[in-house]
């Protein structure tokens, strides 16, 4: 097996992580804004530093390009909330201060190179405030191809034997050795496969719930021409990904919202769940069909939408855009 170290770092932390965030969702925080007026809580804080701290310890040589920085945490105004974050991350870490949280939390602020790991720390940050889904999310990425993804979604459950049927899992991925999924509660693993062409029990389709992340009214449109009838499956977060990768849906749909044409993807908001669907038998590409480029810096700066499917589907998702 490759890549058996940065797995287990990778997992043990991203377990840790979302147990931090489940403890948080137990007692929902404050919702604090970023300079972009988007959502970030003290959970997203407090996972960024708890994976990254496991990685610096792990791979002192690779960078971390993460979601979150401390800037905002330092300032006067957020020492109640770096105090909340620090008292979190002590469950999970015993003995650390309020220091120890801003610097692995920067630690994350890395730049994309030959290796480096790409986190969202909690990607649906909206999704977590209104208690839906929401992922944790930690790729590996090596010469622009994703090589490991990790993928924690503490609130998903799937139609499949117990315990994943019950919420909390756990999807791991590397490169050329398939997709495989656990509970947050057992550590015994099972492979996944993505829907197969002949099953119309899951020939349906997954989007953001988030209406200003894509263009809803054209992915009903594509889905419809490719063949789809029954209405989407809206979900928050990268779990739209774990949806596509287990079956639960046979295609995942993100055209640009015509308000935000020219939005360019985070690399962390998909590397984790590109390889996950992939390596489950999927296919990932952006609405013209070229592949997803993670070689060209923190976005996807030469790719438009993303289109994921369960591969036999692909080919009429892509004519439909063409037209
Ligand atoms: N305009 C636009 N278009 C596409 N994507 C955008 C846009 N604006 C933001 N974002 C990113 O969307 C991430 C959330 O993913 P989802 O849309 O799948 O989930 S959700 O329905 O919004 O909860 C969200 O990630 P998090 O910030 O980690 O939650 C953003 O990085
Ligand atoms: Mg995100």
């Amino acid at each position: 097996m490759a890549y058996e170290k940065e797995l287990q770092v990778g997992i043990e932390a991203s377990l840790s992580a979302a147990k931090l965030c489940q403890a948080v969702r137990g007692n929902i925080p404050d919702r604090i804004e970023k300079q972009d007026r988007s959502p970030v809580t003290i959970a997203d804080f407090g996972s960024q530093a708890i994976i990254c701290r496991a990685l610096a310890e792990a791979f002192p040589n690779d960078p971390v390009v993460g979601e979150e920085d401390a800037t905002a945490l330092r300032s006067s105004e957020m020492s109640e909330q770096l105090a909340q974050v620090t008292e979190y991350v002590k469950q999970e870490i015993p003995n650390v201060s309020t220091e120890d949280v801003t610097q692995w939390i920067d630690h994350g602020n890395g730049e994309p190179s030959q290796r480096f790991w790409t986190l969202d720390p909690i990607d649906g940050t909206k999704g977590f405030l209104r208690g839906d889904q929401y992922a944790i999310a930690l790729a590996l990425i090596e010469e622009g191809e994703v090589k490991v993804g990790i993928l924690a979604c503490p609130a998903l459950s799937l139609d499949l034997a117990p315990p994943l049927n019950e919420e909390g899992l756990l999807f791991v991925a590397v490169r050329g050795e398939g997709t495989k999924v656990r509970s947050l509660k057992t550590d015994e693993f099972t492979a996944i496969r993505v829907a197969s062409p002949d099953d119309e029990e899951h020939l349906r389709f997954v989007e953001s719930v988030e209406v200003a992340h894509g263009d809803q009214s054209q992915q009903s449109a594509i889905a419809q021409q490719a063949g789809i009838k029954s209405p989407s499956l809206r979900m928050d977060s990268q779990a739209k990904y774990g949806a596509v990768a287990s079956g639960a849906a046979a295609l995942y749909l993100r055209l640009p919202s015509p308000k935000q044409p020219d939005y360019r993807e985070n690399i962390w908001d998909h590397a984790a769940g590109v390889i996950v669907a992939e390596e489950a038998g999927g296919r990932a590409s952006d609405m013209y069909g070229k592949p997803l480029d993670f070689s060209v810096g923190a976005k996807l700066f030469q790719n438009r939408g993303v289109v994921v499917s369960n591969g036999s589907l692909h080919e009429a998702v892509l004519a439909a855009l063409n037209k």
